[in-house]
Protein backbone atom coordinates (compact mmCIF):
# COMPACT_ATOMS: atom_id res chain seq x y z
CA UNK A 1 0.00 0.00 0.00
CA UNK A 2 1.76 3.25 -0.93
CA UNK A 3 2.25 5.32 1.67
CA UNK A 4 -0.28 8.58 1.08
CA UNK A 5 -3.33 5.43 1.47
CA UNK A 6 -1.29 3.85 4.86
CA UNK A 7 -1.47 7.39 6.36
CA UNK A 8 -4.92 8.19 5.49
CA UNK A 9 -6.32 10.44 7.95
CA UNK A 10 -9.11 7.71 10.31
CA UNK A 11 -10.28 10.04 12.45
CA UNK A 12 -11.25 13.91 12.03
CA UNK A 13 -8.80 14.81 14.90
CA UNK A 14 -5.78 13.34 12.33
CA UNK A 15 -6.71 15.90 9.98
CA UNK A 16 -3.89 18.54 10.09
CA UNK A 17 -4.33 22.22 8.61
CA UNK A 18 -7.83 23.72 8.21
CA UNK A 19 -9.16 23.66 11.88
CA UNK A 20 -11.79 26.03 11.53
CA UNK A 21 -12.90 23.66 8.27
CA UNK A 22 -13.12 20.66 10.23
CA UNK A 23 -14.84 22.42 13.40
CA UNK A 24 -17.40 23.58 10.81
CA UNK A 25 -17.98 20.15 9.51
CA UNK A 26 -17.91 18.69 12.78
CA UNK A 27 -20.82 21.32 14.34
CA UNK A 28 -22.92 20.57 11.09
CA UNK A 29 -22.81 16.71 11.25
CA UNK A 30 -23.40 16.79 15.67
CA UNK A 31 -26.39 19.09 14.30
CA UNK A 32 -27.71 17.85 11.63
CA UNK A 33 -31.28 17.06 10.95
CA UNK A 34 -33.33 16.11 7.54
CA UNK A 35 -33.87 20.10 6.79
CA UNK A 36 -29.96 21.19 7.16
CA UNK A 37 -28.37 22.26 4.13
CA UNK A 38 -25.57 20.21 1.84
CA UNK A 39 -21.98 21.26 2.43
CA UNK A 40 -19.67 22.13 -0.52
CA UNK A 41 -16.16 21.12 0.77
CA UNK A 42 -13.70 23.10 -1.95
CA UNK A 43 -9.95 23.15 -2.30
CA UNK A 44 -6.83 22.19 -4.37
CA UNK A 45 -6.58 18.60 -4.64
CA UNK A 46 -4.24 16.29 -1.74
CA UNK A 47 -4.96 18.69 1.06
CA UNK A 48 -7.61 16.36 2.75
CA UNK A 49 -11.01 16.88 1.65
CA UNK A 50 -12.13 13.32 0.94
CA UNK A 51 -10.12 12.53 3.99
CA UNK A 52 -11.86 14.80 6.58
CA UNK A 53 -15.32 13.81 5.12
CA UNK A 54 -14.40 9.82 5.39
CA UNK A 55 -13.33 10.67 8.92
CA UNK A 56 -16.11 12.74 9.80
CA UNK A 57 -18.90 9.32 9.13
CA UNK A 58 -16.37 7.21 11.47
CA UNK A 59 -16.46 9.77 14.18
CA UNK A 60 -20.32 9.78 13.56
CA UNK A 61 -20.90 6.26 13.35
CA UNK A 62 -22.59 7.15 10.15
CA UNK A 63 -22.37 4.93 6.82
CA UNK A 64 -20.55 6.35 3.74
CA UNK A 65 -21.72 6.27 0.33
CA UNK A 66 -19.04 7.82 -2.35
CA UNK A 67 -20.41 8.77 -5.88
CA UNK A 68 -18.48 10.59 -8.68
CA UNK A 69 -20.69 14.02 -10.06
CA UNK A 70 -19.85 13.16 -13.18
CA UNK A 71 -21.36 9.68 -12.77
CA UNK A 72 -24.90 8.97 -14.98
CA UNK A 73 -26.00 6.61 -12.49
CA UNK A 74 -25.44 9.29 -9.59
CA UNK A 75 -28.66 10.88 -9.80
CA UNK A 76 -30.28 7.32 -9.75
CA UNK A 77 -28.72 6.60 -6.54
CA UNK A 78 -29.23 9.76 -4.41
CA UNK A 79 -32.53 9.83 -5.19
CA UNK A 80 -32.79 6.44 -3.93
CA UNK A 81 -30.47 6.75 -0.88
CA UNK A 82 -31.10 10.62 0.20
CA UNK A 83 -34.95 9.76 -0.35
CA UNK A 84 -34.93 7.19 2.38
CA UNK A 85 -36.21 8.50 5.56
CA UNK A 86 -33.63 9.99 7.77
CA UNK A 87 -33.98 7.74 10.79
CA UNK A 88 -33.90 4.00 8.75
CA UNK A 89 -31.08 2.56 10.79
CA UNK A 90 -28.94 0.42 8.22
CA UNK A 91 -27.87 -3.21 8.41
CA UNK A 92 -24.75 -2.39 10.63
CA UNK A 93 -27.07 -0.43 12.83
CA UNK A 94 -25.50 3.09 11.89
CA UNK A 95 -28.52 5.81 11.43
CA UNK A 96 -27.51 7.96 8.36
CA UNK A 97 -25.71 7.24 5.19
CA UNK A 98 -23.40 10.26 4.44
CA UNK A 99 -23.30 10.81 0.67
CA UNK A 100 -20.15 12.31 -0.73
CA UNK A 101 -20.40 13.44 -4.27
CA UNK A 102 -16.56 14.43 -5.55
CA UNK A 103 -16.15 15.89 -8.50
CA UNK A 104 -18.88 18.77 -8.19
CA UNK A 105 -17.12 21.06 -10.06
CA UNK A 106 -16.98 18.59 -13.13
CA UNK A 107 -20.91 18.14 -13.77
CA UNK A 108 -21.42 20.90 -16.71
CA UNK A 109 -19.04 19.15 -18.33
CA UNK A 110 -21.07 16.74 -18.91
CA UNK A 111 -23.14 16.28 -22.03
CA UNK A 112 -26.24 16.33 -19.92
CA UNK A 113 -25.96 20.00 -19.22
CA UNK A 114 -28.90 19.14 -17.37
CA UNK A 115 -26.86 17.35 -15.24
CA UNK A 116 -26.68 19.89 -12.12
CA UNK A 117 -30.23 21.00 -11.96
CA UNK A 118 -31.57 17.44 -11.29
CA UNK A 119 -28.81 16.71 -8.56
CA UNK A 120 -29.81 20.43 -7.31
CA UNK A 121 -33.32 19.00 -7.23
CA UNK A 122 -32.47 16.00 -5.12
CA UNK A 123 -30.28 17.55 -3.69
CA UNK A 124 -33.38 19.80 -2.17
CA UNK A 125 -35.40 16.73 -1.28
CA UNK A 126 -32.22 14.92 0.36
CA UNK A 127 -33.51 12.96 3.81
CA UNK A 128 -30.25 12.20 4.56
CA UNK A 129 -26.70 14.13 4.89
CA UNK A 130 -24.96 15.09 1.81
CA UNK A 131 -21.42 16.50 1.12
CA UNK A 132 -20.29 17.83 -2.16
CA UNK A 133 -16.73 18.09 -2.54
CA UNK A 134 -14.99 20.24 -5.52
CA UNK A 135 -12.02 21.81 -6.66
CA UNK A 136 -13.24 24.95 -7.54
CA UNK A 137 -16.17 26.24 -6.15
CA UNK A 138 -16.57 28.15 -9.27
CA UNK A 139 -16.97 25.33 -11.64
CA UNK A 140 -19.63 24.24 -9.09
CA UNK A 141 -23.01 25.13 -10.86
CA UNK A 142 -25.18 28.24 -9.34
CA UNK A 143 -27.76 25.46 -8.86
CA UNK A 144 -26.10 23.30 -6.50
CA UNK A 145 -23.80 26.20 -5.02
CA UNK A 146 -27.22 28.53 -3.51
CA UNK A 147 -28.03 24.75 -2.22
CA UNK A 148 -25.23 24.36 -0.13
CA UNK A 149 -22.94 25.29 2.96
CA UNK A 150 -19.73 26.50 1.59
CA UNK A 151 -16.71 24.82 3.42
CA UNK A 152 -13.23 26.06 1.97
CA UNK A 153 -10.24 23.92 2.56
CA UNK A 154 -6.87 25.81 2.52
CA UNK A 155 -3.12 24.44 1.43
CA UNK A 156 -1.19 22.95 3.72
CA UNK A 157 1.72 25.01 5.45
CA UNK A 158 5.43 23.50 4.63
CA UNK A 159 5.58 23.83 8.55
CA UNK A 160 2.86 21.19 9.01
CA UNK A 161 3.91 19.06 6.17
CA UNK A 162 7.50 18.97 7.07
CA UNK A 163 6.06 17.76 10.66
CA UNK A 164 3.51 15.44 9.00
CA UNK A 165 6.64 13.67 7.25
CA UNK A 166 8.65 13.75 10.22
CA UNK A 167 5.57 11.22 12.13
CA UNK A 168 5.77 9.18 9.18
CA UNK A 169 9.49 8.43 9.03
CA UNK A 170 9.67 7.90 12.75
CA UNK A 171 6.78 5.50 12.02
CA UNK A 172 8.42 3.16 8.99
CA UNK A 173 12.16 3.97 11.13
CA UNK A 174 13.72 6.17 8.39
CA UNK A 175 16.32 8.82 9.53
CA UNK A 176 15.89 12.18 7.66
CA UNK A 177 17.17 14.87 6.85
CA UNK A 178 15.75 19.04 7.72
CA UNK A 179 16.98 19.76 4.40
CA UNK A 180 15.51 16.54 2.44
CA UNK A 181 12.16 17.56 4.40
CA UNK A 182 12.46 21.38 3.47
CA UNK A 183 13.10 20.22 -0.23
CA UNK A 184 9.94 18.14 -0.40
CA UNK A 185 7.87 20.64 1.62
CA UNK A 186 8.70 22.99 -0.96
CA UNK A 187 8.02 21.43 -4.29
CA UNK A 188 5.21 19.82 -2.86
CA UNK A 189 3.01 23.51 -2.35
CA UNK A 190 0.89 22.76 -0.21
CA UNK A 191 -0.26 19.63 -1.34
CA UNK A 192 0.11 16.92 1.24
CA UNK A 193 -0.56 13.84 -1.24
CA UNK A 194 2.03 15.10 -2.90
CA UNK A 195 5.08 15.93 -0.19
CA UNK A 196 3.67 11.90 1.52
CA UNK A 197 3.94 10.40 -2.23
CA UNK A 198 8.13 12.20 -3.04
CA UNK A 199 8.83 11.14 0.77
CA UNK A 200 7.56 7.68 -0.09
CA UNK A 201 9.67 7.97 -3.49
CA UNK A 202 12.63 8.75 -1.75
CA UNK A 203 12.83 6.68 1.35
CA UNK A 204 12.04 3.86 -1.17
CA UNK A 205 15.48 1.22 -0.64
CA UNK A 206 17.25 3.51 1.97
CA UNK A 207 17.11 3.51 5.51
CA UNK A 208 18.44 7.80 5.89
CA UNK A 209 17.03 10.17 3.18
CA UNK A 210 19.64 12.98 2.40
CA UNK A 211 18.59 16.17 0.57
CA UNK A 212 20.30 14.79 -2.26
CA UNK A 213 17.77 11.57 -2.25
CA UNK A 214 14.81 13.35 -2.76
CA UNK A 215 13.04 12.23 -5.72
CA UNK A 216 10.03 14.43 -6.70
CA UNK A 217 8.83 12.53 -9.45
CA UNK A 218 5.91 11.89 -7.69
CA UNK A 219 5.12 15.57 -8.59
CA UNK A 220 3.20 16.50 -11.78
CA UNK A 221 6.21 16.76 -14.03
CA UNK A 222 4.31 17.74 -17.39
CA UNK A 223 5.60 21.27 -19.20
CA UNK A 224 2.75 23.99 -18.38
CA UNK A 225 2.06 26.56 -20.37
CA UNK A 226 4.33 28.77 -18.97
CA UNK A 227 7.33 26.81 -19.12
CA UNK A 228 6.59 26.76 -22.82
CA UNK A 229 6.57 30.56 -23.19
CA UNK A 230 9.45 30.72 -21.16
CA UNK A 231 11.22 28.83 -22.80
CA UNK A 232 10.50 30.52 -26.02
CA UNK A 233 11.79 33.92 -24.75
CA UNK A 234 14.85 32.96 -22.46
CA UNK A 235 16.56 31.16 -26.02
CA UNK A 236 16.71 28.09 -24.35
CA UNK A 237 17.70 25.39 -27.61
CA UNK A 238 15.37 24.07 -30.09
CA UNK A 239 15.12 20.46 -29.00
CA UNK A 240 14.69 21.56 -25.56
CA UNK A 241 11.71 24.14 -26.83
CA UNK A 242 10.19 21.04 -29.21
CA UNK A 243 10.39 18.98 -26.09
CA UNK A 244 8.20 21.31 -23.65
CA UNK A 245 5.51 21.42 -26.13
CA UNK A 246 5.13 17.69 -27.07
CA UNK A 247 5.01 18.06 -22.91
CA UNK A 248 2.74 21.17 -22.76
CA UNK A 249 -1.21 20.16 -23.06
CA UNK A 250 -2.34 22.81 -24.60
CA UNK A 251 -4.23 23.01 -28.11
CA UNK A 252 -1.73 24.90 -30.31
CA UNK A 253 -4.28 28.01 -31.11
CA UNK A 254 -4.48 28.66 -27.25
CA UNK A 255 -0.17 28.09 -27.37
CA UNK A 256 -0.49 30.66 -29.86
CA UNK A 257 -2.19 33.52 -28.07
CA UNK A 258 -0.11 32.88 -25.12
CA UNK A 259 2.79 33.43 -27.16
CA UNK A 260 1.37 36.34 -28.35
CA UNK A 261 0.41 38.40 -25.53
CA UNK A 262 4.59 37.95 -24.17
CA UNK A 263 5.43 38.90 -27.92
CA UNK A 264 3.58 42.22 -27.14
CA UNK A 265 5.27 42.90 -24.38
CA UNK A 266 9.14 42.63 -25.99
CA UNK A 267 10.80 46.29 -26.44
CA UNK A 268 12.85 46.30 -29.33
CA UNK A 269 10.76 46.94 -32.52
CA UNK A 270 12.52 44.71 -35.22
CA UNK A 271 12.12 41.39 -32.77
CA UNK A 272 8.80 42.27 -32.14
CA UNK A 273 8.38 42.98 -36.22
CA UNK A 274 10.06 39.02 -36.56
CA UNK A 275 7.96 37.60 -33.50
CA UNK A 276 4.51 38.77 -35.04
CA UNK A 277 5.65 37.30 -38.74
CA UNK A 278 6.12 33.63 -37.29
CA UNK A 279 3.06 34.28 -35.68
CA UNK A 280 1.12 34.98 -38.69
CA UNK A 281 2.51 32.39 -40.52
CA UNK A 282 2.11 30.07 -37.49
CA UNK A 283 -1.96 31.20 -38.12
CA UNK A 284 -2.19 30.29 -41.27
CA UNK A 285 -0.93 26.79 -40.98
CA UNK A 286 -3.66 26.80 -38.78
CA UNK A 287 -6.02 28.12 -40.30
CA UNK A 288 -5.20 25.40 -42.76
CA UNK A 289 -5.15 22.34 -40.79
CA UNK A 290 -8.71 23.35 -39.52
CA UNK A 291 -10.54 24.01 -43.38
CA UNK A 292 -8.70 20.72 -45.08
CA UNK A 293 -8.94 18.78 -41.64
CA UNK A 294 -4.98 17.68 -42.94
CA UNK A 295 -4.00 17.32 -38.89
CA UNK A 296 0.20 16.67 -40.42
CA UNK A 297 0.15 20.61 -40.92
CA UNK A 298 -0.37 21.00 -37.15
CA UNK A 299 3.76 20.51 -36.75
CA UNK A 300 4.91 23.21 -39.05
CA UNK A 301 2.41 25.60 -37.18
CA UNK A 302 3.57 24.86 -33.69
CA UNK A 303 7.18 24.70 -35.06
CA UNK A 304 6.74 28.06 -36.82
CA UNK A 305 5.28 29.84 -33.49
CA UNK A 306 7.58 28.21 -30.95
CA UNK A 307 10.96 27.84 -32.38
CA UNK A 308 10.15 30.40 -35.49
CA UNK A 309 9.39 33.00 -32.47
CA UNK A 310 12.48 32.23 -30.70
CA UNK A 311 14.53 32.51 -33.45
CA UNK A 312 14.15 36.11 -33.62
CA UNK A 313 15.74 36.78 -30.16
CA UNK A 314 18.53 34.16 -31.03
CA UNK A 315 19.49 33.13 -27.08
CA UNK A 316 18.57 37.22 -25.67
CA UNK A 317 16.92 35.61 -22.79
CA UNK A 318 14.15 38.14 -22.97
CA UNK A 319 11.81 37.34 -19.69
CA UNK A 320 8.48 38.88 -20.21
CA UNK A 321 5.76 38.53 -17.19
CA UNK A 322 4.02 35.64 -18.94
CA UNK A 323 0.38 36.48 -18.53
CA UNK A 324 -3.00 34.76 -19.92
CA UNK A 325 -3.98 36.00 -23.33
CA UNK A 326 -5.32 39.43 -22.52
CA UNK A 327 -8.16 39.08 -24.93
CA UNK A 328 -9.49 35.89 -23.11
CA UNK A 329 -10.27 38.18 -20.05
CA UNK A 330 -11.76 41.10 -22.56
CA UNK A 331 -14.20 38.76 -23.96
CA UNK A 332 -14.74 36.69 -20.73
CA UNK A 333 -15.77 40.30 -19.53
CA UNK A 334 -18.03 41.13 -22.39
CA UNK A 335 -19.55 37.97 -22.67
CA UNK A 336 -20.41 38.02 -19.30
CA UNK A 337 -21.67 41.45 -19.59
CA UNK A 338 -23.86 40.58 -22.26
CA UNK A 339 -24.91 37.08 -20.45
CA UNK A 340 -26.47 39.19 -16.97
CA UNK A 341 -28.29 41.94 -19.39
CA UNK A 342 -30.01 38.96 -21.43
CA UNK A 343 -31.16 37.43 -17.92
CA UNK A 344 -32.09 40.03 -16.40
CA UNK A 345 -34.18 41.33 -19.01
CA UNK A 346 -35.80 38.07 -19.61
CA UNK A 347 -36.39 37.90 -15.69
CA UNK A 348 -37.83 41.24 -15.81
CA UNK A 349 -39.69 40.53 -19.19
CA UNK A 350 -41.73 37.80 -17.42
CA UNK A 351 -42.32 39.19 -14.65
CA UNK A 352 -44.10 42.47 -16.24
CA UNK A 353 -45.08 40.68 -19.35
CA UNK A 354 -42.99 42.91 -22.07
CA UNK A 355 -41.01 41.79 -24.24
CA UNK A 356 -36.98 41.29 -23.17
CA UNK A 357 -36.27 43.51 -26.60
CA UNK A 358 -38.00 46.20 -25.12
CA UNK A 359 -37.11 45.68 -21.10
CA UNK A 360 -33.34 46.36 -22.58
CA UNK A 361 -34.25 48.95 -25.02
CA UNK A 362 -36.57 51.28 -22.97
CA UNK A 363 -37.36 49.99 -19.06
CA UNK A 364 -34.09 49.80 -18.14
CA UNK A 365 -33.96 53.37 -16.40
CA UNK A 366 -37.51 53.28 -15.38
CA UNK A 367 -36.57 49.63 -13.53
CA UNK A 368 -33.27 51.20 -12.21
CA UNK A 369 -35.45 53.50 -10.00
CA UNK A 370 -37.77 51.08 -8.71
CA UNK A 371 -34.94 49.33 -7.70
CA UNK A 372 -33.12 52.08 -6.28
CA UNK A 373 -36.62 52.64 -3.97
CA UNK A 374 -36.48 49.30 -2.37
CA UNK A 375 -33.47 46.95 -3.51
CA UNK A 376 -34.30 44.36 -1.52
CA UNK A 377 -37.98 43.97 -2.15
CA UNK A 378 -37.25 44.17 -6.06
CA UNK A 379 -34.20 41.73 -5.53
CA UNK A 380 -36.56 39.12 -3.93
CA UNK A 381 -39.69 39.97 -6.49
CA UNK A 382 -37.14 39.39 -9.21
CA UNK A 383 -35.26 36.61 -7.81
CA UNK A 384 -31.68 38.41 -8.85
CA UNK A 385 -28.54 37.63 -8.50
CA UNK A 386 -26.14 39.86 -7.43
CA UNK A 387 -24.71 40.50 -11.08
CA UNK A 388 -27.84 41.34 -12.25
CA UNK A 389 -28.96 43.66 -9.36
CA UNK A 390 -25.68 45.72 -10.23
CA UNK A 391 -27.05 46.62 -13.39
CA UNK A 392 -29.82 48.11 -12.13
CA UNK A 393 -28.37 49.82 -8.78
CA UNK A 394 -25.01 50.66 -10.73
CA UNK A 395 -23.23 49.77 -7.55
CA UNK A 396 -21.71 46.48 -7.12
CA UNK A 397 -20.82 46.95 -2.98
CA UNK A 398 -24.18 47.65 -2.54
CA UNK A 399 -26.05 45.12 -4.83
CA UNK A 400 -23.43 42.31 -3.26
CA UNK A 401 -24.89 43.10 0.32
CA UNK A 402 -28.50 43.04 -0.83
CA UNK A 403 -28.07 40.42 -2.67
CA UNK A 404 -26.63 38.61 0.42
CA UNK A 405 -29.53 39.56 2.77
CA UNK A 406 -31.81 38.05 0.20
CA UNK A 407 -29.98 35.27 0.07
CA UNK A 408 -30.36 34.80 4.15
CA UNK A 409 -34.03 35.71 3.79
CA UNK A 410 -34.37 32.97 1.39
CA UNK A 411 -32.38 30.71 3.60
CA UNK A 412 -34.86 31.59 6.53
CA UNK A 413 -38.04 31.26 4.54
CA UNK A 414 -36.78 27.99 3.33
CA UNK A 415 -36.17 26.48 6.52
CA UNK A 416 -39.33 27.85 7.47
CA UNK A 417 -41.23 25.99 4.76
CA UNK A 418 -39.54 22.73 6.00
CA UNK A 419 -40.83 23.40 9.29
CA UNK A 420 -44.23 23.63 8.05
CA UNK A 421 -43.97 21.00 6.06
CA UNK A 422 -42.41 18.57 8.79
CA UNK A 423 -45.26 19.94 11.26
CA UNK A 424 -47.93 19.35 8.76
CA UNK A 425 -46.70 15.58 7.91
CA UNK A 426 -46.29 14.87 11.41
CA UNK A 427 -50.25 16.26 11.86
CA UNK A 428 -51.23 13.88 9.22
CA UNK A 429 -49.42 10.98 10.97
CA UNK A 430 -50.95 11.99 14.19
CA UNK A 431 -54.29 12.29 12.93
CA UNK A 432 -53.82 9.12 11.11
CA UNK A 433 -52.79 7.04 14.15
CA UNK A 434 -55.62 8.86 16.21
CA UNK A 435 -58.12 7.58 13.55
CA UNK A 436 -56.79 4.03 14.09
CA UNK A 437 -56.53 4.50 17.74
CA UNK A 438 -60.21 5.30 18.15
CA UNK A 439 -61.04 2.66 15.08
CA UNK A 440 -59.46 -0.01 17.16
CA UNK A 441 -61.22 1.28 20.72
CA UNK A 442 -65.05 1.20 19.15
CA UNK A 443 -64.32 -2.32 18.02
CA UNK A 444 -63.63 -3.37 21.36
CA UNK A 445 -66.48 -1.85 22.48
CA UNK A 446 -68.65 -3.10 20.32
CA UNK A 447 -67.50 -6.22 19.64
CA UNK A 448 -69.37 -8.05 16.79
CA UNK A 449 -72.10 -9.96 17.93
CA UNK A 450 -72.93 -13.71 17.01
CA UNK A 451 -74.97 -14.12 14.02
CA UNK A 452 -78.83 -14.86 14.85
CA UNK A 453 -79.27 -19.14 14.80
CA UNK A 454 -80.68 -19.98 11.87
CA UNK A 455 -83.64 -22.12 12.26
CA UNK A 456 -83.55 -25.38 10.63
CA UNK A 457 -85.06 -25.61 7.29
CA UNK A 458 -87.83 -27.62 6.75
CA UNK A 459 -88.21 -30.10 4.79
CA UNK A 460 -90.88 -29.51 1.95
CA UNK A 461 -93.87 -32.43 1.85
CA UNK A 462 -93.11 -34.74 -0.68
CA UNK A 463 -96.09 -34.75 -2.98
CA UNK A 464 -96.92 -38.14 -4.92
CA UNK A 465 -96.47 -37.94 -8.77
CA UNK A 466 -98.54 -36.19 -10.89
CA UNK A 467 -99.49 -38.95 -13.14
CA UNK A 468 -100.32 -41.62 -9.88
CA UNK A 469 -102.76 -38.46 -9.16
CA UNK A 470 -104.05 -38.38 -11.86
CA UNK A 471 -104.44 -42.32 -12.12
CA UNK A 472 -106.94 -42.42 -9.00
CA UNK A 473 -110.16 -41.19 -10.37
CA UNK A 474 -109.99 -42.84 -13.26
CA UNK A 475 -109.71 -46.47 -11.34
CA UNK A 476 -112.41 -44.71 -8.52
CA UNK A 477 -115.01 -44.54 -11.90
CA UNK A 478 -113.75 -48.00 -13.14
CA UNK A 479 -114.53 -49.44 -9.54
CA UNK A 480 -117.67 -47.18 -9.74
CA UNK A 481 -118.79 -49.00 -12.60
N1 LIG B 1 -4.94 17.45 6.03
C1 LIG B 1 -4.35 16.27 5.93
N2 LIG B 1 -3.88 15.66 7.03
C2 LIG B 1 -3.28 14.47 6.94
N3 LIG B 1 -3.08 13.81 5.77
C3 LIG B 1 -3.50 14.37 4.63
C4 LIG B 1 -4.17 15.62 4.68
N4 LIG B 1 -4.50 15.95 3.42
C5 LIG B 1 -4.07 14.96 2.63
N5 LIG B 1 -3.46 14.00 3.35
C6 LIG B 1 -2.83 12.83 2.77
O1 LIG B 1 -3.07 12.86 1.36
C7 LIG B 1 -3.87 11.78 0.94
C8 LIG B 1 -4.94 12.29 -0.01
O2 LIG B 1 -5.81 13.17 0.65
P1 LIG B 1 -7.32 13.42 0.19
O3 LIG B 1 -7.77 12.32 -0.73
O4 LIG B 1 -8.12 13.67 1.39
O5 LIG B 1 -7.14 14.74 -0.63
P2 LIG B 1 -8.24 15.59 -1.40
O6 LIG B 1 -8.12 16.98 -0.90
O7 LIG B 1 -9.58 14.96 -1.26
O8 LIG B 1 -7.72 15.51 -2.88
P3 LIG B 1 -8.55 15.36 -4.27
O9 LIG B 1 -9.21 16.68 -4.49
O10 LIG B 1 -7.48 15.04 -5.26
O11 LIG B 1 -9.52 14.22 -4.08
C9 LIG B 1 -4.45 11.18 2.20
O12 LIG B 1 -4.60 9.78 2.06
C10 LIG B 1 -3.42 11.51 3.24
O13 LIG B 1 -2.37 10.56 3.23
Amino acid sequence: MDWAERYRPEHLADILGNTAAVRQMTDWARNWTPDSRPLLITGKPGIGKTSAALALARDMNWEILELNASDARTKTIIERVAGNSATTTSLFGAERKLIVIDEADNLEGNADRGGARAIAEILKEARQPVMLIANDAYGVSDAIRKLCDPVPFRAITASTLEKRMREICATEQIACDSDALNAIAESAAGDMRSAVNMLFASATGRTAIAASDVNTSQKDERASIFDLVAGVYAGVSDTKIQKLSRECEEKPDTVMQWIEESASAVANQYQRKGAYNALSRADIYLGRTMRRQYYTLWRYATSLMTSGVAKEFSGAGFRPRIMPPSRWRRMGTAKKQKTVRRTLAAKLGESYSIPDSQIQKIYLDLLSRFAADAPLAFCERHDLDADQLTILLHDKTEAAAVFKEAQKNAREKETKMKKISAAKRAAARKAEEERAAELEKFIRENPPTPPFPQPEPVPEPIEPPQEEKKKAPAQATLDFF
